[in-house]
């Protein structure tokens, strides 16, 4: 398409501010929370990642679409993302492995997507005025038509969203004579955490987000795992007793993100909601057991409270973000139970902390000689 061909667009902000670019391909208004990530790749598992549900993705890397899409490197079957915002979008793509343009694979997923908006101004908008809903649209001849859309959408804060993208069934993954069971909670799981527990000899089953501990437990799962996902973990009340439940048992429990803020809320620490959080794959984290740092995958608005997190009496803090200090990692102290903020499955890299699933697949092994 070309480029003086296209329509203007716009991002309007709920303060009212507004950002000029034009319309990818598709015309009509896209909804939801703005957020920036700031990977200079992975664009498809970002737009596919559950996590991003209902949110507006920026992309800090000033040029995307680039290398095309490739089928395969997707983290679950659609797009997740509400909209796209980008400087640069291109049409072409150069790469032996892509199979279509991103243009296409925005078409077949239906996704509203704007360029040539200045998204260094508008990064740094969002990183002093914090994360809020907006919209992107074409629309662009009645504003306050918008705006009072925009009025109507719901704060990210106290949105349960893990109902909108979890498996309306249970359903298995891997190898059915895998060496060990495994039941995940799927609160907007990515594919890439299933690749990597089924490639260290796991077979899984995938319950829906409000299975109960019962029901999770009747084929006799060596262990636990609660996943990823959107939203505030908050409202995921069932979740959050599926999770008490395994821990009273002291069966061997891994938590990652949204499943490690269930985690810690089954604990009574409580969640908030940071300023603009942290989405990109080069977030620095230090694990305080080994000493060492790690370079992570991150992608979350929320947070545990380290100030409740370091008087718990049962849990202890074993990562921590070394950009703000926030709680990055727990353990169970007295439980077979621990969780990380970040990404350990991360694709494409940082393969920093796949060190993780090894330590979970130790302690299902350690649970299963103890038993
Ligand atoms: N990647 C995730 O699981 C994100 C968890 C949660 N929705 C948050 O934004 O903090």
């Amino acid at each position: 398409m070309k480029y003086q061909s296209r329509k203007k667009a716009i991002l309007l902000l709920a303060d009212g501010t507004i950002f000029h670019g034009k319309a990818v391909g598709k015309e009509g208004s896209a909804f939801g929370e703005v957020c920036f990530n700031t990977g200079m790749t992975g664009y498809q598992e970002i737009f596919t990642d559950p996590s991003y549900y209902g949110q507006l993705m920026v992309a800090t890397n000033a040029h995307i679409g680039n290398y095309g899409t490739n089928e395969e490197e997707v983290e679950s079957d659609s797009i997740k993302i509400a909209g796209l915002i980008v400087k640069n979008f291109s049409y072409e793509y150069s790469r032996v492995m892509a199979d279509s343009s991103l243009q296409e694979f925005l078409e077949k997923h239906n996704l509203l997507a704007i360029s040539d908006v200045d998204t260094r101004a508008l990064v740094s908008y969002i990183r002093d005025n914090g994360a809020m809903n907006a919209v992107i649209s074409t629309e662009v001849d009645d504003i306050d038509k918008l705006k009072k859309r925009l009025a109507e959408v719901p704060d990210m804060k106290g949105l349960e969203l893990a109902s909108k993208v979890s498996t309306k069934e249970p359903y298995f993954y891997g190898d059915p004579n895998a060496t060990h069971k495994i039941s995940a909670l799927d609160i907007g799981i990515k594919k890439n955490i299933l690749r990597n527990l089924a490639s260290r000899d796991a077979y899984i089953k995938v319950f829906p987000y409000d299975a109960t501990f019962a029901e999770m437990s009747e084929w006799g799962p060596d262990g636990y795992f609660l996943s990823n996902g959107p939203g505030d973990p908050e409202p995921l009340t069932q979740a959050i007793d599926t999770a008490k439940e395994i821990i009273k048992r002291d069966l061997p429990l891994f938590g990652i993100c949204l499943g490690h803020q269930v985690i810690a809320l089954a604990n009574g620490i409580s969640t908030y909601k940071m300023h603009h959080g942290h989405r990109g794959i080069n977030h620095p984290v230090k694990n305080m057991v080994s000493g060492k740092g790690e370079i992570t995958s991150q992608n979350h608005g929320f947070a545990i409270n380290r100030e409740e997190t370091e008087k718990h009496a049962d849990v202890e803090i074993t990562h921590v973000h070394l950009n703000d200090h926030t709680v990055a990692g727990i353990k169970m102290k007295n439980k077979n139970c621990f969780s990380v903020q970040y990404h350990p499955e991360a694709s494409p890299g940082p393969n920093d902390s796949t060190y993780l699933f090894d330590q979970f697949i130790e302690n299902i092994k350690n649970a299963k000689i103890t038993a």
